[in-house]
C-alpha cells in the first residue's frame, strides 16, 4: 500500500490567461489531498463523493489519472481512497491535488520510475482530458511545490506577508469556467484576447514586485487583475463582498483565485492585517481559511 499527497495552490495572477499562453504567478499551499493506493482484484475509488469504480462523471480525475497511467503499469486492480484537507471545487487546485497524488501513489505502487517531470506533464494531460483545456499551471505547481510564475517555469519566493482565504457558495466547475470564456474568446475575440493579454502584463509586473517584497504593488496588480476576471465572467457576487470587505480592512489587494464563478477568493496582508481581514471576510458571509505558502510538493508518505 502506498499513500502519497499533494498540495492545493492559489494563484496571485493570471488565472485564465494562462490557459492561453500568458504569465501567472501560482504557489503552493499547506493543505493537501491525500491517496492511498494498493493492489485489488478490480478498480475501487473511495472518496467523500462516494465509491465508485472506473467512472468519469463520479470520479473523472482519477478515472483520467488510471487511464494515463495504464500507459505505463498494468493498471486494472487497484483501490484508491482519498481524503483531501482542500474545499472540493473551491478554485485551490482540489482537482490538480487530487491527480497529482493519484499519479504518485500508482508510481510507487507499481514501480513506474517516473520523475517529477513526467508526473507535473501526465498531471496536466489528466486534466486537459477531463476539462477539455487546461494549461498546466495548476498540476505542476501541485507537484513541485512552492512559488512559480508560468508557463516559464521560474521559482520566485514570497515571505512575511499574510495570506487570508475566504470561501464561498460555487456552483460552475473549472471545466464548465473555462469553456465560459473560450466562448466569450470566440464572440469578442479581439477584445477578450487583449483582456487576456493584460492579464499577462499583469503578471509580467507582478513578478517583479514579487522580487523586491512590494506588497502594496502586488496588492494593486491583484486588484486590477480581479476587475479584468469580472470583465470575463468569472466572478461573482459573493466573491466580491468579500473581496472589498477584505479591501476595506486594510488588506493589500484582494481577489479570486482559480476558476473562479464563486469558490475562494485571496487577500494578501501584512501579518499585523491578517485577523482584520479575516473577520472582515467572515462578516461578508465568506469562510476564511487559513493556511500559508509551502515548498512542498507532491511527496510518497507511507509505503507497506
Ligand atoms: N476530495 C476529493 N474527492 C473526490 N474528488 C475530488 C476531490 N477533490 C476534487 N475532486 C474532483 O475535482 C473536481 C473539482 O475540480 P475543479 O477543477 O472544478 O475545482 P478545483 O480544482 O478545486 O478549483 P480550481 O481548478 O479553480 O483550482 C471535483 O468535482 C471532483 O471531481
Ligand atoms: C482557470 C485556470 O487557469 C486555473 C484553475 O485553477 C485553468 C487552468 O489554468 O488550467
Ligand atoms: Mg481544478
Amino acid at each position: 500500500m502506498i499513500t502519497s499527497s499533494a498540495p492545493g495552490k492559489i494563484y496571485l495572477f493570471g488565472e485564465h490567461a494562462v490557459v492561453y499562453g500568458e504569465n501567472a504567478i501560482c504557489c503552493a499551499i499547506e493543505l493537501r489531498t491525500h491517496v492511498q493506493a494498493e493492489f485489488n482484484d478490480h478498480i475501487e475509488i473511495n472518496s467523500v463523493l462516494g465509491r465508485s469504480g472506473l467512472n468519469f462523471e463520479k470520479h473523472p480525475y482519477v478515472s483520467a489519472a488510471i487511464e494515463r497511467m495504464k500507459e505505463f503499469a498494468p493498471v486494472d486492480g487497484v483501490k484508491i481512497n482519498i481524503n483531501s484537507e482542500l474545499p472540493v471545487g473551491s478554485g485551490l487546485g482540489s482537482s490538480a491535488a487530487l491527480t497529482v497524488s493519484t499519479i504518485q501513489a500508482l508510481n510507487h505502487l507499481f514501480h513506474c520510475g517516473l520523475s517529477l517531470e513526467q508526473i507535473a506533464d501526465l498531471g496536466y494531460n489528466v486534466e486537459w482530458d477531463v476539462q477539455g483545456n487546461a494549461s498546466p499551471t495548476d498540476t505542476y505547481v501541485s507537484t513541485m511545490g512552492g512559488v512559480f510564475m508560468l508557463p516559464s517555469r521560474r521559482k520566485l519566493e514570497l515571505n512575511d506577508c499574510g495570506i487570508v482565504i475566504g470561501d464561498t457558495k460555487k456552483n460552475s466547475s473549472t471545466k464548465k469556467l473555462v469553456t465560459n470564456v473560450a466562448e466569450l474568446k470566440n464572440r469578442f475575440p479581439e477584445i477578450v484576447t487583449s483582456i487576456l493579454s493584460t492579464i499577462g502584463k499583469i503578471t509580467y509586473c507582478g513578478e517583479y514586485s514579487v522580487c523586491n517584497g512590494d506588497y502594496e504593488s502586488i496588492g494593486k496588480l491583484m486588484n486590477i487583475n480581479q476587475g479584468l476576471l469580472d470583465s470575463i465572467g468569472v466572478g461573482s457576487l459573493e466573491l466580491s463582498q468579500l473581496i472589498y470587505s477584505a479591501r476595506s480592512k486594510g488588506a493589500y489587494g484582494a481577489k479570486l483565485t482559480g476558476a473562479g464563478g464563486g469558490g475562494c477568493m485571496i487577500a494578501l496582508a501584512d501579518a499585523s492585517k491578517t485577523v482584520d481581514v479575516s473577520d472582515a471576510i467572515k462578516s461578508a458571509g465568506g469562510v476564511p481559511i487559513t493556511t500559508n505558502i509551502t515548498d512542498k510538493g507532491v511527496v510518497v508518505e507511507t509505503k507497506r
